[in-house]
């Protein structure tokens, strides 16, 4: 990379490719991490969107007055951390979402950071990684306390926020942004560091999946020497499943109940 983030490296100008960074967002079903990604690209907050999913965006960023390519990979695991080498060895930096008003997500929260510490054990390289408490706006059913969010960020090194995916886009947006200097500071440690599209469909039966070896939930994980690598997809458009005004969403039965418990749909 020609240029520091902030302030220009000597030689670098306006030719400077934009730095390329590729985040993922990982957390429980349910958790909010298709509506933060939704929210940060068109800065809309969608109400309903398909689970399964899982979607790769593509958005032209500034981030401290630098040009950024991020890649945002919407991830769509089921109840725990499966296939994670598709994100494990694509994203520069991660961000783990749980909803604040469910312990559930949270305690899933703490299973994807074991997996990036282990990741990072494996490959000795560390991958910043920024818990989200998401929801924020439904404080009022909080089962999880900012104190134990701060607390399991803090055990595992890295930043944590608060934030809503149907409230202030900046705030979000600002997350997102934190992510990309978290992979930048990164990259520049290491730059010659590259991520690569890992082919999920090759059985590796020498290597002992990671719940053997770690007790953690069903991830397999394979090492680069041993998987096969391909090109990496090319990126999709933002997939918004359903894109309804605020009429047509209270004349359905189901977002009716969630309008009960407090949801604004805009
Ligand atoms: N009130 C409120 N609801 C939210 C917020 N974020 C997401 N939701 C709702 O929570 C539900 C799940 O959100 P998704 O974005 O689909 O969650 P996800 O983590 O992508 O879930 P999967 O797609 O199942 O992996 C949806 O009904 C969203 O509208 C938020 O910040 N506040």
């Amino acid at each position: 990379m020609s240029s520091v983030f902030g302030k220009p490296r000597a030689g670098s100008g306006p030719q400077s490719a934009p730095l390329e960074v590729n985040l993922a967002i990982l957390g429980r079903r349910g958790a909010g991490k298709s509506a933060l990604t939704v929210k940060f690209l068109t800065k809309r907050f969608i109400s309903e969107y398909d689970p399964n999913l899982e979607d790769t965006y593509s958005s032209e960023e500034t981030v401290d007055h630098q040009p950024v390519h991020l890649r945002v990979m919407d991830t769509a695991d089921l109840d725990t951390p499966r296939n994670c080498e598709r994100y494990l060895n694509w994203a520069h930096a991660f961000l783990v979402v749980y909803s604040v008003d469910s312990r559930e997500s949270f305690e899933g929260s703490s299973s994807y950071l074991e997996l990036l510490a282990l990741h990072a054990k494996e490959t000795q390289r560390s991958f910043p990684a920024l818990l989200l408490g998401n929801k924020l706006d439904m404080a009022q059913y909080r089962q999880v306390t900012k104190a134990e969010g701060v607390a399991l960020a803090g055990r595992f090194g890295c930043l944590f926020f608060e934030v809503s995916a149907c409230l202030d886009f900046e705030h979000v947006q600002h997350v997102f942004h934190e992510a990309v200097r978290e992979a930048r500071r990164e990259l520049e440690k290491s730059p010659l560091t590259r991520p690569l599209f890992i082919s999920e469909d090759r059985a590796l039966p020498q290597q002992a999946p990671l719940t053997a070896r770690h007790g953690l939930a069903s991830c397999t994980f394979n090492t680069l020497s041993t998987v096969s690598l391909k090109e990496m997809p090319t990126v999709a458009q933002a997939k918004l499943v359903t894109v309804k005004s605020s009429r047509a969403q209270s004349k359905r039965k189901a977002p009716t109940l969630t309008l009960l418990k407090g949801f604004k749909i805009f």
